[in-house]
């Protein structure tokens, strides 16, 4: 299944893809795409539903963030090899964890928003998979357990945020509109092998990242053991597992997003998204 949520900002109702591509509403069934739903009982509720019973949704609407009412938004640094090569840095001994701010969540096609007088706003095509079972202390060989499935994140990164001033990451990681996901959630009996999928990232139509999830460091597998020796998993958690090479970062000379410009992104199976950059005092209110 494709899970989406559509409408205005704040105001999304959830809904479905059906087989043909069309959007399908799903609030007479459920109130979002988030919390229990995603459990196991949740998602093979939906699955039972005949998608051709649900009123189709007129139009193109906005597609909000995929997951609604998300409690923790996990991203993993530096778990591809080539891309710790090219941020000038050792590959990790352990996953690298870091939090982006749940106000940085947004859909998957709004504007990227340069924050005020930023130099250095960057890309970061992930793979991002959204916790259905919660659990702390998780068995590696119990993950697909507590997967409902997977979608396309752009962990923009300010960088001049991240590694120029004092303290962690999580300056740089956190502006509004710097997590878009989506446009699907979808669930993870449609997603053989998570460590399979390729994925691209553009720039005004120039591809500036390539990679496939079969060359991370720490799979989703071992990530979600490894996460949830530090804090518990509820339904709703999102974990981004890190990007490929390819960030401005690691460009030569260094090459950062400007205003005008357009990204476009996604993964095998999961869709794409596309965002123009403007700046934030620009903002659409
Ligand atoms: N350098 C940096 O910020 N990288 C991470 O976000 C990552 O995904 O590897």
């Amino acid at each position: 299944m494709k899970l989406v949520r559509f409408g205005p900002k704040g105001a999304e109702k959830p809904g479905m893809i059906d087989g043909q591509g069309t959007l399908r509403d799903l609030s007479g069934v459920i109130d979002d795409v988030a919390g229990d739903v995603l459990l196991p009982a949740g998602l093979a509720k939906l699955a039972g539903l005949d998608a051709a019973t649900l009123p189709t949704v007129p139009g193109t609407p906005r597609l909000g963030p995929c997951v609604g009412r998300i409690g923790k938004l996990v991203c993993i640094g530096l778990n591809y090899s080539d891309h710790a090569a090219e941020a000038g840095v050792a590959p990790p001994a352990e996953p690298v964890i870091f939090l982006k701010a749940n106000s940085s969540i947004c859909g998957p096609d709004d504007p990227i928003l340069l924050p005020r007088g930023s130099q250095k706003t960057d890309w970061e095509v992930e793979l991002a998979f959204v916790i259905g079972k919660g659990g702390r202390y998780i068995e590696e060989a119990d993950w697909a357990d507590h997967v409902a499935g997977y979608c396309v994140c752009n962990d923009v990164s300010e960088r001049a945020y991240q590694l120029e001033s004092t303290g962690q990451w999580t300056k740089g990681k956190s502006a509004d509109n710097f997590a878009p996901l989506g446009p699907w959630l979808v669930t993870a009996d449609e997603i053989a092998d998570p460590q399979a999928l390729d994925l691209w990232l553009d720039v005004d139509g120039v591809r500036q990242q390539a990679g496939n999830t079969g060359t991370m460091i720490f799979p989703v597998r071992e990530i979600i053991a490894y996460v949830s020796r530090f804090m518990t998993l509820e339904p709703g958690d999102v974990i981004s597992t890190g990007t490929p090479p390819g960030v401005g970062m690691g460009k030569k000379p260094p090459t950062y997003l400007r205003k005008g410009q357009t990204v476009t992104l996604g993964v095998d199976g999961l869709g794409a998204q596309r965002q123009a950059v403007i700046d934030w005092d620009d903002r659409p209110l």
